[in-house]
C-alpha cells in the first residue's frame, strides 16, 4: 500500500477526529516517515556515537576535546541529540582557513558565487525533511511550520523551503548589486575642475562570524551565510546549541554544492563557553548576532555585551523585541482578532516580531478580548510532531521564566482569560487582561503564549507606552484611517511599523531592524550584503582637466 494511504488508515484506526484534525495528524506522520537525520547524504556528519561532527577545512570532524554538549528536546525534556564541544584551538585553525579561502574566494567570478549559492538553495530544499525532522526534535517547531511555507497574516514561517528561496533571491540580488560600483567627477565640489575621476566598488570585509538563535537555526543562519559568500566574505557559523544539529544539516547542504574547503564552517559548543573566544577572536572582520537571552531579565544581555567587546569591526545585531499593537476605535475587530491571534501565539510566541504587549481603546477593548478568546479556544495544544499550535517552550528555564512573569501580574491584579497550566515545557495559552504598567510583563519579553492587554483611553498614551521601552523592533497599528496610522507610525520609535497586520520580518527582501535595544543595522536582502561590503575607491588623477565635448 502507498505510505500515504498506509498512513491515513492507521490514523483512522487510532482516532475519530475533525477532518482538520486528521490533516494536521496526517501530515504528522508523513514528516515523521521521511525523516531521515543524520542518514542517507547526511551519513558522513555523525559519529559511531550518534555524536554530530562540526564542520572545518571542508571536512567533518571529531573535537580534540572529547566533549559533547547534549542536546535536550524541549518535549520530552530528554537528550535528543549530541554535538561537538570544540576548542579554542580548533578555532584557531577555522579561522586561519577561513582567511586562506577567503583570499580566493574574493577572487572567484560573481557569477559562479551566484551558481553555488543557487545550487545550495536546491540542495537545501530537496532535503527539507530531515532539517525540519531536527527542527521539530531540537527546538519543538510544529512539523508543518518546520518543514513547508506557512504564510498567515504577518507571520511566515517555513524553515528550510524559505531558506532556499532566500538563498536564491540573494544571489541574484549579489550579481546585480556588486556588479556595479560607481563614477564620480571632481568638478560637482566647489574649488575643483574635471581633473579626477572616482572609481568606488563593494569588496569583501573578509571573515563574518554569525550567530543565529534557537527560534530561526536555519533561515537566520543562511541569512547570514548567503549575502555573506555573494560579497566574497567567508564565513564561520557558531549555531544556537539547541537548533545546532539542524544547522549541521543545513552546513552540509552547502558541502554538498562544492563550496572552497574552508569558505563556511560551524563550530559546535555552548555560547557561554567559546561565544567570547569567537567573537572576541582578531581573525573577525564582521559579526552578524541575533538574538537576546530574553530570560537574562533586562532582554538584549548577550548581544549589548557582544557589541560593547567586539573590536573595531562592523556589527549587526539582531536583538529582542516588545513589538506592541495598538488597537483604535474604528479598527476591524476581527481581523485584529485573527493577527492578534496568529501573531502572538505562532510557534508559541517564540519569535523576536510576536505580538509581545496590546494597547487598545477602552471602548472596544471587552469586544475584542472576547472575539481573541473565543480563537484561543480553537488552538491546539501538545507536541510539534503532532502539528499542534502551542508546543512546549525551547527550556525549563525558559517556561520559568514566562511562569514568573504570569505570577507577579497576577500578585497585581491582571486578569486571566483563560487558566494559567503548564506540563513541564508546555504553557497553554494566555491572554492577561487589565494589565497596568507597574507589571513586569508589561515591559519583559516573556518569549512565550502570554499576552498582555492593556487599555489605553488616548494615542497619546498608546505611543508614549511604546516609546517608553528599551525595545524598538516592530509595532502594527489598527485603524481603518491611514492617516491616523501614519501619523502614530512616525511617533513610535520602532524599526518597522506595520498597518493592519501583526509583526513579521518577512518577505525576506524587505528591510527588518531594530531601534534601541532592538538592534544595530538593517537585515533585509539588500541591506545584508551591503552590510558586509566596504566600498574602495580607485581615483584617476589626469594631469588636467577633461570635459566631454559632446
Ligand atoms: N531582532 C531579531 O531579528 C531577532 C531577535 N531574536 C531575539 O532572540 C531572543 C531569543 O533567542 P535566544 O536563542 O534565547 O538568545 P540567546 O541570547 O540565549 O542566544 C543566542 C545565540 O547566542 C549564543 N551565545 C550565548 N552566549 C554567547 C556569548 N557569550 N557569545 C557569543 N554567543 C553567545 C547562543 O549560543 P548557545 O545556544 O550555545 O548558548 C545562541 O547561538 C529573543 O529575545 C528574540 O526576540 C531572535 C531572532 C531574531
Ligand atoms: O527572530 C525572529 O523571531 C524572526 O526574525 C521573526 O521572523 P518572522 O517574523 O518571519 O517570524
Amino acid at each position: 500500500m502507498p505510505r500515504l494511504l498506509v498512513a491515513r488508515s492507521e490514523l483512522l484506526r487510532t482516532s475519530p477526529v475533525s477532518v482538520e484534525e486528521e490533516k494536521r495528524a496526517l501530515e504528522a506522520v508523513v514528516v515523521k516517515e521521511s525523516a531521515m537525520a543524520g542518514s542517507g547524504v547526511f551519513t558522513h556528519i555523525v559519529d559511531e556515537n550518534q555524536v554530530f561532527k562540526y564542520y572545518a577545512e571542508g571536512e567533518w570532524k571529531k573535537s580534540a576535546s572529547g566533549k559533547t554538549v547534549s542536546i535536550v528536546n524541549p518535549t520530552t525534556r530528554k537528550t535528543q541529540y549530541n554535538v561537538q564541544a570544540c576548542t579554542q584551538e580548533e578555532v584557531n585553525k577555522v579561522m586561519e582557513a577561513a582567511k586562506a579561502a577567503q583570499r580566493q574566494w574574493a577572487r572567484t567570478p560573481l557569477w559562479k558565487r551566484a551558481e553555488l549559492l543557487h545550487k545550495a538553495a536546491e540542495i537545501l530544499k530537496e532535503n527539507k525533511d530531515p532539517i525540519a525532522e531536527c527542527l521539530v526534535k531540537e527546538i519543538a517547531k510544529p512539523a508543518k511550520d518546520a518543514v513547508t511555507e506557512i504564510i498567515y497574516v504577518g507571520a511566515v514561517d517555513f524553515k528550510v523551503v524559505r531558506s532556499g528561496d532566500l538563498l536564491s533571491y540573494t544571489a541574484e540580488e549579489g550579481v546585480r548589486i556588486l556588479g556595479e560600483g560607481k563614477l564620480l567627477l571632481s568638478d560637482s565640489f566647489p574649488g575643483n575642475e574635471r581633473n579626477k575621476y572616482c572609481l568606488s566598488s563593494k569588496i569583501p570585509l573578509g571573515i563574518v562570524l554569525a550567530i543565529p538563535p534557537f527560534n530561526y537555526p536555519v533561515n537566520l543562519a543562511v541569512s547570514k551565510i548567503g549575502p555573506a559568500l555573494i560579497a566574497g566574505n567567508s564565513l564561520v557559523l557558531k549555531p544556537p546549541t539547541q537548533g545546532s544539529v539542524a544547522a549541521l544539516h543545513m552546513v552540509h547542504c552547502f558541502h554538498l554544492a562544492g563550496f572552497p574547503k574552508g569558505l563556511i564552517s560551524c563550530i559546535t559548543g555552548k555560547g557561554s563557553e567559546i561565544g567570547d573566544f569567537m567573537t572576541m577572536h582578531p581573525g573577525v572582520n564582521c559579526i552578524r548576532y541575533c538574538a537576546a537571552g530574553h530570560y537574562s531579565f533586562t532582554g538584549g544581555d548577550t548581544g549589548i555585551a557582544i557589541s560593547k567587546k567586539a573590536g573595531m569591526i562592523p556589527l549587526q545585531m539582531e536583538l529582542g523585541g516588545k513589538d506592541a499593537c495598538i488597537v483604535l476605535e474604528d479598527a476591524d475587530l476581527d481581523l485584529v482578532a485573527t493577527n492578534i491571534v496568529q501573531g502572538g501565539y505562532s510557534y508559541s510566541g517564540q519569535r523576536c516580531t510576536a505580538v509581545k504587549v496590546v494597547l487598545i481603546m477602552e471602548s472596544v477593548a471587552d469586544e475584542f478580548v472576547e472575539k481573541v478568546n473565543a480563537k484561543m479556544a480553537k488552538l491546539s495544544v501538545g507536541t510539534p510532531e503532532e502539528n499542534c499550535d502551542i508546543t512546549p517552550v525551547i527550556s525549563e528555564s525558559s517556561a520559568n521564566f514566562i511562569e514568573g512573569l504570569v505570577m507577579d501580574a497576577k500578585e497585581k491584579g491582571a486578569t486571566f482569560c483563560q487558566e494559567y497550566k503548564r506540563e513541564g515545557n508546555l504553557i497553554w495559552p494566555l491572554l492577561l487582561d487589565h494589565v497596568r504598567a507597574n507589571m513586569r510583563i508589561a515591559w519583559e519579553e516573556p518569549f512565550g503564549p502570554v499576552l498582555p492587554v492593556i487599555r489605553i483611553r488616548s494615542v497619546k498614551e498608546a505611543i508614549h507606552h511604546c516609546n517608553a521601552s528599551n525595545f524598538g523592533l516592530q509595532g502594527s497599528v489598527f485603524t481603518k484611517d491611514i492617516n491616523k496610522a501614519i501619523t502614530i507610525g512616525d511617533a513610535i520609535e520602532s524599526g518597522t511599523i506595520q498597518i493592519n497586520s501583526a509583526p513579521a520580518r518577512g518577505p525576506d527582501h524587505f528591510p527588518f531592524q531594530g531601534l534601541k535595544d532592538s538592534g544595530i543595522g538593517s537585515q533585509g536582502i539588500v541591506n545584508s550584503i551591503n552590510m558586509m561590503t566596504k566600498i574602495k575607491s580607485l581615483v584617476i588623477n589626469l594631469p588636467s582637466p577633461s570635459y566631454t565635448m559632446g
